[in-house]
C-alpha cells in the first residue's frame, strides 16, 4: 500500500508571523482529513522553529526546501541534516527546478543531497521534471529517466518520495492534464527498485483540480505552490474527495 503524501512547498512566501496566521485558520480544516493522508508543510528555514514549537502534537509533518550533504562545515548559506532534524523537521524537497534554474543545482549534487538527507535522517522528496522546449522536443521521457538514474545512485529507495513537476506546469495555471500526469508518473515509477515510493504530481495544483489529479491511478499525492500558501485554498486540497 502506497503511502499518499500532500506537501506544501511555500518557497520564499511567509515570514513567522505569517506563517503563525496560516496554521491559525489552517489546522481545524483538519480535523476532516483522513488519517492515512501525511500532510507536510515546507517554509522557508526562518519559520521551521516557530512551526515546529506551534505544531506540537499536530499531525502536520515539517519538511525543509534545501539540505547541505555535510554534517557541518565552511559551507556559507547551506543548512545540515542535523540542523534540520534537531527542530524536528522529517522531509526535504531535493532538487526542485527553481533550485537547478537558479542556483546551479546539477544531478550530481542532488544525488548527493539525497543521501546526505537520508544518512541524517530526513525523507527527501526528489522533483523530476521537462520544460515546454524538451517537452515539445519529444524528450520527456529520455530527460526523465537521466535525471532518475544519475539522482537515484546509492539513494536508499526505502526512505525517498517523488515529484513529478513538469516546469511548464509550474506557477503558470496551465496543469498537466492529469492522464499525461499519471502516465509519466507510471513511467517513473517503472524505472525504481522500490514500486511503493510514493510519487506526487506538481504544477498549478488548486483546489478545482485536486479532485481529478487524486483520482489518478498512479498519483499519490502534490506538490502544492502557490495554492498551498492560503489555509482556505490548501485545506480543499488536504481534504479532496
Ligand atoms: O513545489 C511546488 C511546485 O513548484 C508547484 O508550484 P505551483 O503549485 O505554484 O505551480
Amino acid at each position: 500500500m502506497r503511502k499518499i503524501v500532500i506537501a506544501g512547498n511555500w518557497k520564499m512566501y511567509k515570514t513567522q508571523a505569517e506563517s503563525e496566521e496560516f496554521l491559525q485558520g489552517f489546522l481545524p480544516h483538519l480535523q476532516e482529513t483522513p488519517e492515512e493522508r501525511e500532510i507536510l508543510l515546507c517554509p522557508p528555514f526562518t519559520d521551521l522553529s516557530a512551526l515546529s514549537r506551534n505544531l506540537h502534537g499536530s499531525r502536520i509533518q515539517l519538511g525543509a526546501q534545501n539540505v547541505h550533504w555535510a554534517e557541518f562545515g565552511a559551507y556559507t548559506g547551506e543548512i545540515s541534516g542535523p540542523m534540520l532534524t534537531e527542530i524536528g523537521v522529517r522531509y526535504v524537497i531535493v532538487g526542485h527546478s527553481e533550485r537547478r534554474q537558479y542556483f546551479g543545482e546539477t544531478d550530481a549534487t542532488v544525488n548527493l543531497r539525497l543521501k546526505g538527507a537520508q544518512k541524517f535522517g530526513l525523507t527527501p522528496i526528489l522533483c523530476v521534471g521537462e520544460t515546454k522546449q524538451q517537452r515539445d522536443a519529444g524528450e520527456t521521457e529520455s530527460l526523465i529517466i537521466s535525471q532518475l538514474d544519475k539522482g537515484l545512485i546509492n539513494v536508499d529507495q526505502e526512505n525517498l518520495v517523488i515529484a513529478y513537476e513538469p516546469i511548464w506546469a509550474i506557477g503558470t495555471g496551465d496543469t498537466c492534464e492529469t492522464k499525461e500526469a499519471n502516465r509519466v508518473i507510471g513511467l517513473i515509477r517503472s524505472q525504481l527498485k522500490n514500486p511503493n515510493v510514493p510519487i506526487q504530481y506538481g504544477g498549478s495544483v488548486k483546489p478545482s483540480n485536486i479532485d481529478e489529479i487524486m483520482a489518478q491511478p498512479e498519483i499519490d499525492g502534490v506538490l502544492v505552490g502557490g495554492a498551498s500558501l492560503e489555509p482556505e485554498s490548501f485545506a480543499r486540497i488536504v481534504n479532496y474527495h
